[in-house]
């Protein structure tokens, strides 16, 4: 094309995003005018409420952020298509933009020269701040194609990092959209090194299971669970940004937390209550209380009296018992059945069938209740779990002494209600409680940072997505917790999910060549059999920075620090836990303001991260201070430098006094 050309058809493309952000605009308007017309339309309260909730949805969904493009890409098949973050008509309803998610715009993912799917060309947007600054075309048709060599996508993958994670739709990988798009009923295990958008691919599965199954999903729920707050806050702004305001975001904790937690647990303890077997011992506890009907129960009412003997009392338990179902429903299922003989017999002898208030009355009469409290008595979690704590010997052979030892609670609690809880109990909780109740389920899970869960935390999750497929996210080489995954078939099997295909994901968009070749030293010091990460970037710097004096350490930190600045982009410090105190003071004592990682959209150009919390997390200049001290800090610390190495973008400064651990150094490699 020539360059005037060239103008002529960008001033077109401009032309079109203008009229389709105008359309946008009036799409809005009609939905807000309904919104307050809402409460007229709608004929009940109730009519209304729901209409409202909808219509306000409507309106947020239809909001235009001017800073992003409202399409990126374009697709002529017959005619041409643009393909952007949510569907634009014009007044007529014709289309003037197709949401990514629409079966269509698979194509603008997915064509190739080798299946063009019907694309002669393909044309990709560049844009500046919302306004259309280029684009660039692949004729499919002429055999054309650029791949990972566009520049449009490289110039979106190495720009520079600021504030919270946003959404990639305009470059979704073909790999990568394969499960973006994968059926709702299907979950997978995408086992990813860092940076290959393991996070991304899915929240944008997320959103395109929402856009698919709309009305499904919203019953049942979307739950994104992540590792800690940081991170949550991290990526909180990428669904929202991608119209979908209704996905819920919790760490495992905020899951089960049904008691506040007030104890500290010693680290046996806490390997010990999060071991699967302790699911086995809490199973077993709790039905352990059953106990062999032997007396009958008599009932007198009015002048009859009822007599239900031994025999067939035990026949009702045991085949509640058969049934499976959970503990609190059993007992619900066994009572009622009771009911039903007094029922029968009172038919039987007065000729007339009991109404509703009698069926209660005989529910709750003292005889049938204390037969139910001594045949399947009532139980809380909590009961349970204080009873294992203050009783580990009743845990049946499956504790070995030692760890009856290290979970039992020296000085029991005078009653459960006072008990005190650690975080660790909280999960034993929700075991207990998942055996007593259903959880609700969620139509899909999506979790992230995955090889940390623990197996009994794998549980709490299946609780909660018995019914709906999941999608689990991680890296085992950054499994830092005790308990980290070394084969995804475990987790996958704890999740209840065993028959998951686990999908490898290893070209990676965050992490510049050189500093993946740094990381990738370590990783045959770390144990586990993961593909390496092929970086897509090319530009980036490393420099490591050796420091004859320690007490030089802090000082040279903040040297590089004042240097970062002098670049665009987010600056971060990544130090071990008990070093981030003293570095703040130190960038105040500079004038230099810093930032907490849970705070995104924070003015402060710097985070001090400690290096416990930087899982997840991605900035443009990272500084790694002491890489000694981040490994000696827990049992496994190399994994630790693994994950806090591979957080930079653009530029990573590694500034250290003692030596580097021996795996990173290239004679090791
Ligand atoms: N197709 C893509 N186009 C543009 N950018 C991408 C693409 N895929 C991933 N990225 C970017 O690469 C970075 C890393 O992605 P993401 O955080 O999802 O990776 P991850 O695999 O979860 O990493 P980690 O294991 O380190 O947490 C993000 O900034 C993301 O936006």
């Amino acid at each position: 094309m020539s360059s005037f050309d060239l103008d002529t058809e960008l001033s077109a493309e401009r032309r079109h995003l203008t009229e389709s952000r105008a359309a946008l605009a009036r799409m809005r308007g009609r939905a807000e005018a309904l919104f307050s017309a809402g409460a007229e339309v709608a004929g009940d309260p109730y009519g209304a409420e729901a209409l409202g909730r909808t219509l306000s949805r409507r309106v947020a969904e239809l909001a235009d952020d001017p800073t992003t493009p409202l399409f990126f890409g374009r697709l002529d098949i017959d005619e041409s298509y643009y393909v952007g973050r949510r569907h634009v008509t014009d007044d007529a309803g014709e289309p003037m933009v197709l949401d990514w998610r629409a079966p269509l715009s698979r194509s603008f993912y997915r064509a190739s020269v080798r299946d063009p799917q019907g694309v002669s060309t393909r044309r990709r947007f560049g844009f500046v701040k919302g306004e259309l600054t280029s684009f660039e075309d692949e004729h499919l048709d002429r055999g054309e194609e650029l791949g990972t060599k566009s520049r449009i996508l490289t110039a979106e993958i190495e720009r520079p990092r600021v504030g919270p994670m946003r959404d990639i739709v305009a470059t979704i990988q073909p790999e990568q959209d394969e499960l973006v798009r994968a059926e709702l009923a299907d979950s997978i295990c995408v086992q990813g090194a860092p940076g290959t958008g393991k996070t991304a691919v899915g929240l944008h599965r997320a959103a395109y299971l929402l856009y698919l199954h709309r009305e499904r999903l919203r019953r049942s729920g979307v739950l994104i669970v992540g590792p800690n707050t940081a991170f949550l806050s991290y990526i909180s702004a990428v669904l929202p940004a991608l119209g979908e305001v209704e996905v819920q975001q919790a760490t495992v904790d905020d899951l089960i937390s049904r008691q506040p937690v007030r104890a500290v647990d010693s680290e046996a303890a806490i390997l010990v209550k999060h071991d699967v077997r302790m699911a086995e011992v809490l199973r077993k506890l709790l039905w352990s209380r059953l106990a062999k009907p032997t007396e009958p129960i008599m009932v007198s009412d009015g002048s009859y009296r009822w007599r239900i003997d031994p025999e067939p009392l035990r026949r009702i338990v045991d085949e509640a018992r058969r049934e499976d179902l959970p503990y609190a429903v059993g007992r619900e299922r066994v009572r009622a059945r009771v009911v039903g003989l007094l029922q029968r017999q009172s038919e039987y002898r007065t000729g007339n069938s009991p109404g509703e208030g009698w069926l209660r009355k005989m529910s709750k009469v003292a005889p049938v209740t204390t037969f139910l409290d001594t045949a399947w008595p009532a139980a809380t979690p909590e009961q349970l779990v204080v009873e294992i704590l203050v009783n580990p010997e009743k845990s049946g052979g499956v504790l070995s002494e030692e760890e009856q030892a290290a979970i039992r609670w020296v000085k029991p609690p005078k009653t459960v209600k006072s008990a005190k809880f650690s975080a660790a109990d909280l999960i034993l909780i929700d075991e207990a409680a998942g055996l007593m109740e259903r959880e609700s389920s969620f139509g899909h899970v999506v979790v992230d940072e995955a090889q940390d869960l623990s197996p009994m935390q794998a549980r709490a999750i299946a609780r909660r997505s018995e019914h709906g497929s999941i999608t689990l996210l991680g890296d085992l080489a950054q499994g830092t917790a005790p308990w980290a995954a070394a084969d995804w078939r475990d987790t996958l099997g704890h999740l209840g999910k065993p028959d998951a295909s686990v999908v490898p994901l290893t070209v990676g968009f965050r992490v510049p060549a050189v500093v993946v070749a740094l990381a990738n030293r370590l990783l045959p010091a770390l144990e586990v059999d993961v593909p390496e990460a092929v970086s897509l970037r090319r530009d980036g710097d490393l420099s490591i920075i050796p420091v004859g004096d320690p007490r030089a350490l802090d000082a040279e930190t903040l040297v590089e620090v004042t240097a970062a600045l002098e670049h665009e982009g987010s600056v971060a410090v990544i130090a071990a836990d008990t070093a981030i105190d003293r570095l703040r003071a130190h960038l105040t004592a500079a004038g230099i303001e810093s930032a907490t990682p849970d705070d995104v959209e924070a003015e402060a150009r710097v985070t001090l991260v400690p290096a416990t919390v930087a899982k997840g997390l991605e900035y443009d200049h990272v500084i790694v201070h002491e890489p000694a001290d981040i490994v000696a800090a827990e049992t496994r610390g190399l994994n630790r430098l693994y994950v806090v190495l591979t957080r930079a973008v653009s530029r990573l400064s590694v500034v250290h006094a003692k030596p580097l651990p021996q795996a990173l150094t290239p004679a090791a490699a």
